[in-house]
């Protein structure tokens, strides 16, 4: 995708060929700012701080975290320990521990004078696999939009997505708005409706910001608006991404994501959630019972951070002083309120049949 027309991804190798520079998230859509991350503890800031953020690149950057620890130190106890302290970071998207796994995996059965080339090299790999897996389910995603379009005769699909499920939570395309991408790309007349997502405001500070600078037509609506649009009518599809959907398709995305799922129920709109493989924890059946919810800093509710008209970035206090306040960072939406899941493989139903009968290797590993 592009920012300024300039064609961009999330995460890279800086020109010194060892550092590893990221967009700072938390100074968009008021500055685009380049970080560089120099150490493994640096990257795992970058992702508490939310500097980086989203499911899939919350992994690539814990992938390039491993790299940069095996650069001051190689050994088994270096790795453990990078393992385990980008481990911590956040909570609930399993994309995390699958890169880690994986880095883990690869690192761990070679010597350590091979391991630092091997862990930029697959730090690399799982970028550009994940530009790759989020091309496809935007391939899968469009074919929805397409049937959709077909019914509208050539007025907008309108589309409600939630959060920021866009090319900035991943390395490239997004998953939620790769289909949008996609249909906008081939002509396709699409409006999204954009959830502003408190408290963080991903929605309105980084979808509404990657729609913008892509040309696609949009409106940013505050959170509690949804249920109003869909009563109306004015919502064809809804669809959102995951942070951890388990083998039975339940599926923890952004706070607010249930309710919208709720709303769509009730007004029989089509509610999808775009994913890729490593969004799967196959571990887990019960997503109420065993997802774990991130809780952050309540300051996150009280304050909002805005720019002065034509002036520097600041944070207001917007609660009463002293009131104290819950920031729970997810939801869980349970499977029989998804109409469906698009993944790299193509789409299926939100069950364990329906994930089964896309990666059918998960039932042979599991027997
Ligand atoms: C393709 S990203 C899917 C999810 O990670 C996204 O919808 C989301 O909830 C991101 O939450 P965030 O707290 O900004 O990391």
């Amino acid at each position: 995708m592009r920012i300024d027309g300039r064609p961009m991804r999330t995460i890279w190798v800086g020109a010194d060929g060892w550092s590893v520079e990221i967009i700072d998230q938390t100074k968009l859509p008021h500055l685009f700012e380049v970080a560089a991350l120099r150490s493994m503890e640096d990257a795992a800031r970058a992702i508490s701080h939310m500097a980086v953020r989203g499911a899939p690149l919350i992994g690539a950057t814990a992938a390039y975290g491993v790299a940069l620890a095996m650069r001051e130190d190689a050994s088994d106890a270096s790795l453990e320990r990078a393992v385990a302290v980008l481990g911590a970071t956040r909570p609930t998207a399993v994309n995390l521990h699958w890169a880690l796994n994986d880095m883990k995996a690869c690192l761990g059965a070679a010597s350590p004078s091979d391991r630092l080339d091997l862990a930029y090299d697959r730090a690399a790999q799982i970028c550009d696999e994940d530009v790759e897996t989020c091309r496809l389910i935007g391939a899968h995603g469009l074919e929805i939009i397409r049937a959709l379009a077909e019914k509208k005769d050539g007025a907008p699909v309108n589309i409600l997505t939630h959060c920021n499920a866009g090319w900035l939570a991943c390395i490239d395309w997004g998953t939620a708005t790769s289909p949008i991408y996609q249909a906008h790309h081939e002509g396709i007349p699409v409006h999204v409706w954009v959830d502003e997502t408190r408290p963080r405001n991903q929605g309105a500070f980084l979808t509404a910001f990657e729609l913008g600078q892509e040309g696609v037509p949009h409106t940013i609506i505050v959170d509690n608006a949804g249920g109003h649009l869909m009563q109306k009518g004015k919502v064809d599809f809804c669809i959102v991404g995951t942070d951890r959907t388990t083998a039975s398709g339940d599926v923890a995305n952004k706070i607010g994501t249930y309710l919208k799922a709720l709303a769509a129920a009730d007004n029989g709109v089509p509610f999808y959630v775009a994913l890729p493989h490593s969004t799967i924890d196959w571990s887990l059946e019960d997503g109420l019972r065993d997802i774990p919810i991130e809780e952050r800093d309540g300051r996150e509710v009280t304050a909002m951070a805005g720019r002065i008209p034509g002036g520097e970035v600041v944070e207001v206090d917007i609660a009463a002083p002293g009131s104290p306040a819950a920031n729970y960072g997810f939801d869980v939406t349970p499977a029989r309120l998804v109409s469906g899941f698009v993944t790299e493989r193509g789409l299926c139903d939100a069950s364990r049949e329906g994930l089964l009968s896309l990666y059918p290797e998960r039932a042979r590993e599991a027997s």
